[in-house]
């Protein structure tokens, strides 16, 4: 095969200098990311290190404050569901279901994006639209199928135990036919079985040739299942690479058990809470000595007119 008929290994999607600020606060600080075609990302970092904020930045949700964002070389337009028509598809952290739609119907949702049948087909339910909707329903039938979901297509979805609203959210995302998939912790919640399903889950998607960028806390599943890890911390990347050199990172270590590392992002600010922090008690400290001291005075002063009845006995 020659190098101009192959597209393995392609930069699919390719974010620069990505920063989002709200108001005094760097959510995100100037990450750079890339994937590429056949490959699976995984995106790490402790809690609060702007994973979400960053998958928002790609996915059109928020408009980074600086930075570019582009798939397949073209800049991502500013708008969620134009995202999604270009090809980038997202499940999110906290299940986002249609609760009292079927399952089949939620995956018709997400084809809405490939669906060519303009308004007034769908008004005048022509044979095209006819046609529209039994491919429409063909290819959804075989995602629920892909996910494991097809016996269950005409339940509601609210009714599936959590593991499979999970599975639901990723066949939805898949109707889109993206070719690139962000998973935001797609094993929250899950016991280890349904995790270690939702691997399996996650390299078929692959080996049907969609990218896959996923944020997840558990780190077995992170390091069993991608080819290459970034490491956020404090919204900046401290460290990307395969499994291998992620896990090996003394950096990364220290920045889970909270730990401040050398030329940490914001560890300035740490040290200056950590001495505004050790002033303050140096103060509350000589503050109570004194008091203690001015109580003994005072004590002394007046040692006959403070003293109850039957206090010096209870000495
Ligand atoms: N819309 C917003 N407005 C203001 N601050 C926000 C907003 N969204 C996120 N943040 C802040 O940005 C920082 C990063 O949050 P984010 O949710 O991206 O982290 P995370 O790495 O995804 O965390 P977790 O692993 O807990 O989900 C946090 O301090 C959070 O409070």
């Amino acid at each position: 095969m020659t190098t101009e008929t192959t597209t393995r290994g392609e930069t699919i999607l390719d974010a620069r200098g990505v920063t989002m600020r709200f108001g005094g606060l760097t959510a995100v600080r100037d990450v750079d990311l890339t994937v590429s075609s056949g490959e699976i990302v995984g995106l790490i970092g402790p809690n609060g290190a702007g994973k979400t904020t960053f998958f928002n930045c790609l996915t059109g949700l928020y408009i980074p404050t600086e930075g570019e964002v582009r798939y397949k070389g073209a800049v991502l337009p500013p708008k969620s569901f134009k995202v999604t028509a270009a090809g980038v598809a997202r499940t999110f952290q906290n299940i986002r279901l249609f609760a009292n739609m079927t399952v089949l119907e939620n995956v018709l949702v997400g084809r809405h994006t490939r669906t060519k049948e303009g308004f007034w087909s769908a008004v005048l339910r022509g044979p095209g639209f006819h046609r529209a909707e039994k491919a429409s329903r063909e290819r959804a039938m075989e995602l629920l199928a892909f996910v494991g979901l097809a016996p269950k297509a005409d339940h509601l979805a609210r009714n599936l135990p959590y593991g499979e609203q999970r599975k639901l959210e990723i066949a939805r995302a898949l109707a889109s036919e993206p070719g690139l998939l962000l998973l935001d912790e797609p094993t929250a919640g899950m016991n280890p079985q349904e995790t270690r399903a939702t691997e399996e889950l996650v390299f078929a998607i692959r080996d049907q040739g969609i990218a896959v960028l996923v944020i997840e806390h558990d780190m077995r599943f992170i390091f069993n299942l991608c080819d290459r890890v970034a490491v956020l911390v404090q919204g900046a990347k401290l460290v990307e690479g395969d499994s291998a050199t992620v896990q090996g990172d003394e950096r990364v270590i220290a920045a889970y058990l909270g730990e401040p590392f050398e030329n940490a992002p914001g560890a300035e600010e740490v040290a200056e809470v950590e001495a505004a922090e050790a002033a303050q008690a140096e103060t509350a400290e000589a503050a109570e000595a004194t008091e203690a001291e001015t109580e003994a005075a005072e004590a002394q002063a007046e040692p006959s007119t403070d003293a109850a009845p039957g206090k010096e006995s209870d000495r």
